[in-house]
């Protein structure tokens, strides 16, 4: 299960409450967030890329979703794994990411090459194991920054990068969202109002009994 959404959306916190209210009825969950930042070396490249580090390694779109998708597919078999002892395995981003912010970043949408390019890279070259469902948790790029900007203040470590400060990027990326969830990409898609509070215990019911 994939929880999908722009920069400051609450899909972390999304992903802890709803781990809290899976386990609260029993059922065994795994939780994973890409990129891998500590854990993968592409994935830290990745974050010192969005902090001006490495030249003009960020200008590269195709550069940097090498990047993430190299980070995944280190992952693969972990994930296989955590799916056959687990209930719930819950990816706080996935491929779905790459294909948003790839599109947003050159002004393309769902139906262009980049996306395609990102399937056949991850889910046909990588072998990507591909989701069960995904959670687009929606909320306007205007809550989502006043988000992302407030964690920046309030948390040690998460100035807010160069993605997250480009709030056109952010604009184009809700509507790619938008498109691949009503396109059913790669998995069905479930939108979630982020700004009401989530029924935690009603989608964790859900999610054990679809
Ligand atoms: N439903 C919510 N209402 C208000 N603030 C929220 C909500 N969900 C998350 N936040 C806050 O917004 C900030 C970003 O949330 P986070 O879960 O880290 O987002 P993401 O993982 O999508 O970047 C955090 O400071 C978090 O406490
Ligand atoms: C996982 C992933 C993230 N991204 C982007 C989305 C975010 O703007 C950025 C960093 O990911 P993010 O999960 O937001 O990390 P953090 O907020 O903890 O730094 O990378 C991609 O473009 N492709 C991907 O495959």
């Amino acid at each position: 299960m994939v929880i999908e959404g722009l920069d400051g959306a609450g899909k972390r916190t999304l992903a802890d409450g709803l781990t809290d209210a899976l386990c609260a009825k029993g059922a065994s969950v795994a939780k994973l967030a890409f990129p891998r930042y500590g854990v993968s070396v592409h994935a830290d490249l990745v974050k010192e890329a969005l902090h001006r580090g490495h030249g003009d390694l960020a200008d590269s779109v195709y550069g940097m979703a090498v990047l993430y998708a190299l980070d995944r597919s280190g992952a693969a078999e972990d994930i296989r794994a955590l799916r056959d002892a687990h209930d719930v395995v819950l990816l706080d981003r996935y491929v779905a990411s790459n294909a948003a912010y790839a599109a947003a970043r050159l002004r393309q949408d769902a139906a262009g090459e980049v996306v395609k390019w990102v399937w056949e890279l991850e889910v046909g070259r990588f072998g990507l194991p591909r989701p069960d469902a995904h959670l687009l948790l929606r909320v306007t790029p205007a809550v989502a920054a006043e988000r992302a900007e407030r964690r920046a203040e309030a948390e040690t470590d998460r100035e807010r990068d160069a993605f997250e400060t480009d709030d056109g990027l952010q604009r184009r990326c809700a509507a790619v969202y938008d498109e691949l969830a009503a396109s059913g990409w790669l998995a069905p898609w479930h939108v979630l109002d982020g700004v009401a509070d989530v029924d935690l215990e009603a989608l964790a019911k859900t999610l054990l009994n679809p």
